[in-house]
């Protein structure tokens, strides 16, 4: 099976593999200047982020240390419960690091809210989010993120490491599915 297969469950896609790479590189080029003096340590959430991590990372000029964090919040349907447990920690001690979430999306802030004010709590020197999309319509809480790709409408998307059940992790573009994957 190839990503050609899974293509064909898209009803349109929003954002090619292309337009991802050249926003990242942008993103990139103004995280490289924000921490020209200081050093950073990238935290990922998978399972989500591990493609925009991977390319991010890559767009750095500089070599940055990375750190994950698994939390669960979505089972397997579309819409948040809220309700966060970490499922696997970080291997780093945070305090006094200058630490930046990466993320693949926020849709009600929900998730990110609840890691936001536990990472706080350990004191880092600082703390800031780069997301490559967020649903402005969706939000439930207002997150303050310092770096975002793409705002989209309040669609549920996949592809890029944003599943649905799962699926659909692995396919290079973003888009909406097609109403026959839902029935
Ligand atoms: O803003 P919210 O409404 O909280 O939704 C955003 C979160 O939901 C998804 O993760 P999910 O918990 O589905 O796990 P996954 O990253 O393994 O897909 C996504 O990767 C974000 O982490
Ligand atoms: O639109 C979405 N797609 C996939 N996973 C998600 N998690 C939150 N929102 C989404
Ligand atoms: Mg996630």
């Amino acid at each position: 099976m190839d990503a050609s297969d899974i293509s064909g469950d898209l009803d349109h896609v929003l954002y090619t593999e292309q337009q991802i790479h050249d926003r990242l590189d942008a993103l990139a080029a103004q995280i490289a200047v924000d921490y020209e003096d200081k050093d950073v340590l990238l935290v990922g959430v998978l399972k989500g982020a591990i493609m925009v991590m991977a390319d991010l990372m890559r767009a750095l000029p500089s070599s940055v240390p990375m750190d994950w964090m698994a939390v669960s919040s979505y089972g397997s349907g579309t819409k948040s419960s809220g309700v966060v447990r970490i499922l696997k920690d970080l291997d780093t001690d945070i305090h006094d690091r200058h630490v930046l979430i990466v993320e693949d999306i926020i849709d009600s802030g929900l998730t990110l809210n609840w890691i936001r004010s536990n990472l706080l709590s350990r004191g880092p020197a600082s703390l800031e989010i780069c997301t490559l999309l967020r649903k402005p319509d969706a939000a439930k809480v207002a997150i303050e993120c310092k770096y975002v790709g793409f705002d989209i409408p309040n669609e549920f998307v996949v592809g890029y490491g944003l599943d649905y059940d799962e699926r659909y992790r692995n396919l290079r573009d973003i888009g909406t599915l097609a109403p026959h994957v839902y029935s």
